[in-house]
């Protein structure tokens, strides 16, 4: 942004503050001039200044990460989600805490850089007070979905910026986050950003209702909606008390409704719904309220389950499997690196850990990492820790490094191949002499780890291209196992059983599959793998409005596309069909398919060239 800009900008600001007690119109909404009235009176900022956000440290980055932990986990496959569906538009997605601070971010790489130099980046913050006039300020102060379009900032920094943003609610009723995307591409038209601004919303109140249901499980919940057929998928309002009848959590709607019908909040779920006869315990089938409008459902209090629906037992797991299972300990037990490879979702991380839980160092930590999903900026410090007091500001206990935490243990490294080759050197030197330096702390710490590494990519072709360190390579790879992928497993009943009795256990319900059902998944060939099986599951059970799960209940798409079982598919590969068969369905559309499947729409990308399938009008697919 030149001086130029930074100049009109201020006689712009200046102008409509001057002249908005008379203008018949505003050309900015009223929120955004009381905001910049704030920045300008009780903040002294000033509307030229071209300076971005302040950064946080990596160290700050990680303590303002680690205070909503929780929620970052669950966060993360809502946030690709929705940066799925708007990175094509060249947007970015943005997480904040309740200060401000960005404490996660989705970004295609290729824009990364740009988006970077307008403050659009992990770390960065956005309080009013330090930025005046952003989105996420504005979400903070008035805690309602706001767009804030270019002009609208209060600073000459951020008038190239357009930023959408929504304010996700813990079930106390107080702000948890800010869900905020992003461009500094985006059309001057203040309509264009109507579509954005209401994905934004939705995906901040699915994420606020799974963390709803995620931290009240152990409580009675009524799920309610207008319409019977929302109930479970994307309920309106979610009610949630304890034993004695005491209301311990609502969310916004519900919020709003008990308001509007009793004044208040009522103390007692009896109260509140004083007229209306709610279901009784166990009876979990879908109830009207007529003098509530709402169709509803309660979900009892998780309860432990005696024993899982279906168990597994261990001679039913896939021999292949079994094997390398078997093999791998050995190896691992004499001190040996292993590394892991297969398919997206195939279960990589599941089988390291039942190989550390079989190995001598069971009783020791294990410690996962998925390279590929901490951002760039921050992996050095999860992984060294730092000392105390080494940067300004730094916490005085200074933080133990993912590796230091691993000590005596195993250190599993997922997605080896998407670490940047400085850390690729540093971890070749702790593996090389046993010893971990915390950044910039002056002593190093002797450690004791077992590294297990897992990739979808094959590393040796990655040294040859260059991206990973050969020398690394030939320390991680002691002995390599293949996990088969799902269509090729021999225990795919024992595994659908274990899944489902699991997911049982976690809502305390008790389904089980018709035989029309089982056969459908059992032919499936699943090029998502047990990932994409975990999803339909969840789904069915979801769905499912008796105790048993029907043909009706698996999505849609499932059916269609079903190979059947033991047929080899026109081109020799099942996943190769299964893809094309996906791709056509949905159009071809990238996005889409890639949901349907459960799997990034990067890897879509991958296994589409890996089949060499043409796009239509795109030729070879790159
Ligand atoms: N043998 C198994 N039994 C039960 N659940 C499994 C099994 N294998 C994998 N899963 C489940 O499937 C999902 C995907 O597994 P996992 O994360 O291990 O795959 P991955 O290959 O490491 O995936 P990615 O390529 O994305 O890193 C997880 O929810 C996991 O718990």
């Amino acid at each position: 942004m030149s001086s130029g800009f930074s100049k009109t900008h201020v006689e712009h600001v200046s102008r409509v503050l001057r002249t908005a007690q008379h203008a018949p119109t505003l050309p900015v909404p009223n929120a955004i001039l009381d905001s910049w009235r704030r920045s300008v009176q009780h903040y002294k900022l000033d509307p030229g200044s071209l300076q971005g956000p302040r950064v946080l440290e990596a160290h700050q980055i990680h303590e303002h990460r680690q205070r909503v932990d929780d929620f970052l986990h669950l966060a993360g496959d809502e946030m690709s989600r929705l940066h799925s569906r708007v990175r094509d538009a060249d947007y970015c997605v943005m997480l904040t805490d309740t200060l401000g601070c960005t404490v996660d971010y989705r970004i295609e790489s290729a824009l990364r850089g740009e988006y970077r130099r307008s403050g659009m980046d992990v770390g960065t913050c956005w309080s009013e007070k330090e930025e005046g006039t952003t989105a996420v300020s504005a979400v903070l102060i008035d805690k309602l979905p706001v767009t804030v379009h270019k002009l609208d900032h209060f600073r000459a920094a951020f008038i190239g910026n357009t930023c959408s943003a929504a304010p996700i609610f813990s079930p106390r009723g107080e702000i948890l986050a800010v869900l905020d995307v992003s461009s500094v591409r985006a059309p001057d038209d203040r309509r264009s950003q109507y579509l954005i601004r209401q994905m934004v919303i939705q995906s901040a109140t699915d994420l606020e209702n799974a963390y709803f249901m995620y931290s009240t499980q152990d409580l009675w919940v009524l799920r309610a909606h207008p319409l019977p057929g929302y109930v479970d998928s994307q309920p309106q309002c979610l009610f949630a008390w304890d034993r004695d009848g005491r209301i311990e959590a609502l969310n916004p709607a519900a919020r709003r409704l008990l308001l509007q019908r009793c004044g208040r909040i009522p103390a007692h779920i009896d109260e509140a719904f004083a007229s209306a006869q709610l279901p009784a315990a166990g009876d979990d089938s879908l109830h009207y309220l007529p003098s509530m409008g709402l169709h509803v459902r309660l979900k009892m209090p998780r309860r432990p389950i005696s024993a899982p629906v279906v168990s597994h037992p261990a001679s039913a797991l896939d021999p292949k499997v079994a094997q390398a299972l078997e093999l791998a300990v050995r190896v691992k037990d004499r001190g040996l690196p292993v590394l892991i490879h297969g398919e997206t979702g195939a279960g990589k991380e599941h089988f390291a850990l039942q190989l550390h839980a079989a190995s001598k160092r069971r009783e020791k930590p294990f410690v996962a990492v998925n390279c590929a999903a901490i951002p760039e900026s921050l992996i050095e410090s999860e992984l060294f820790g730092y000392a105390a007091g080494a940067f300004t500001g730094a916490s005085t206990k200074g933080m133990r490094g993912l590796l230091q935490q691993a000590d005596g243990g195993t250190l599993f490294l997922d997605e080896i191949g998407d670490m940047p080759l400085p850390l690729q050197t540093r971890l070749l030197r702790v593996l090389s002499e046993g010893e971990v330096a915390p950044l910039g702390g002056a002593r190093t710490q002797s450690i004791d780890i077992q590294v297990i590494c897992a990739s979808h990519r094959d590393i040796a072709t990655l040294v040859e291209t260059g991206s990973f360190r050969a020398d690394l390579f030939f320390r991680l790879s002691g002995a390599r196992f293949d996990i088969p992928p799902l269509r090729e497993r021999k225990d795919k009943l024992a595994l659908i059983n274990k899944l489902l009795g699991d997911e049982c256990q976690r809502s305390g319900e008790r389904l089980e599959l018709s035989e029309a059902a089982l056969e459908m998944l059992l032919n499936y060939s699943w090029p998502g793998n047990m990932r994409q099986l975990h999803h339909v599951l969840r789904y069915a059970c979801a769905v499912c409005k008796g105790q048993v799960i029907g043909v009706d209940d698996l999505p849609v798409t499932l059916g269609a596309s079903a190979p059947v079982k033991g047929q080899e598919t026109v081109s020799g590969s099942p996943e190769r069909q299964a893809l094309i068969d996906t791709l056509v369905r949905n159009r071809w559309k990238p996005l889409l398919a890639a949901q349907e499947l459960g799997i990034s729409r990067a890897t879509l990308y991958r296994k589409v060239n890996l089949h060499g399938i043409k796009m239509p009008g795109k030729g070879s697919y790159n």
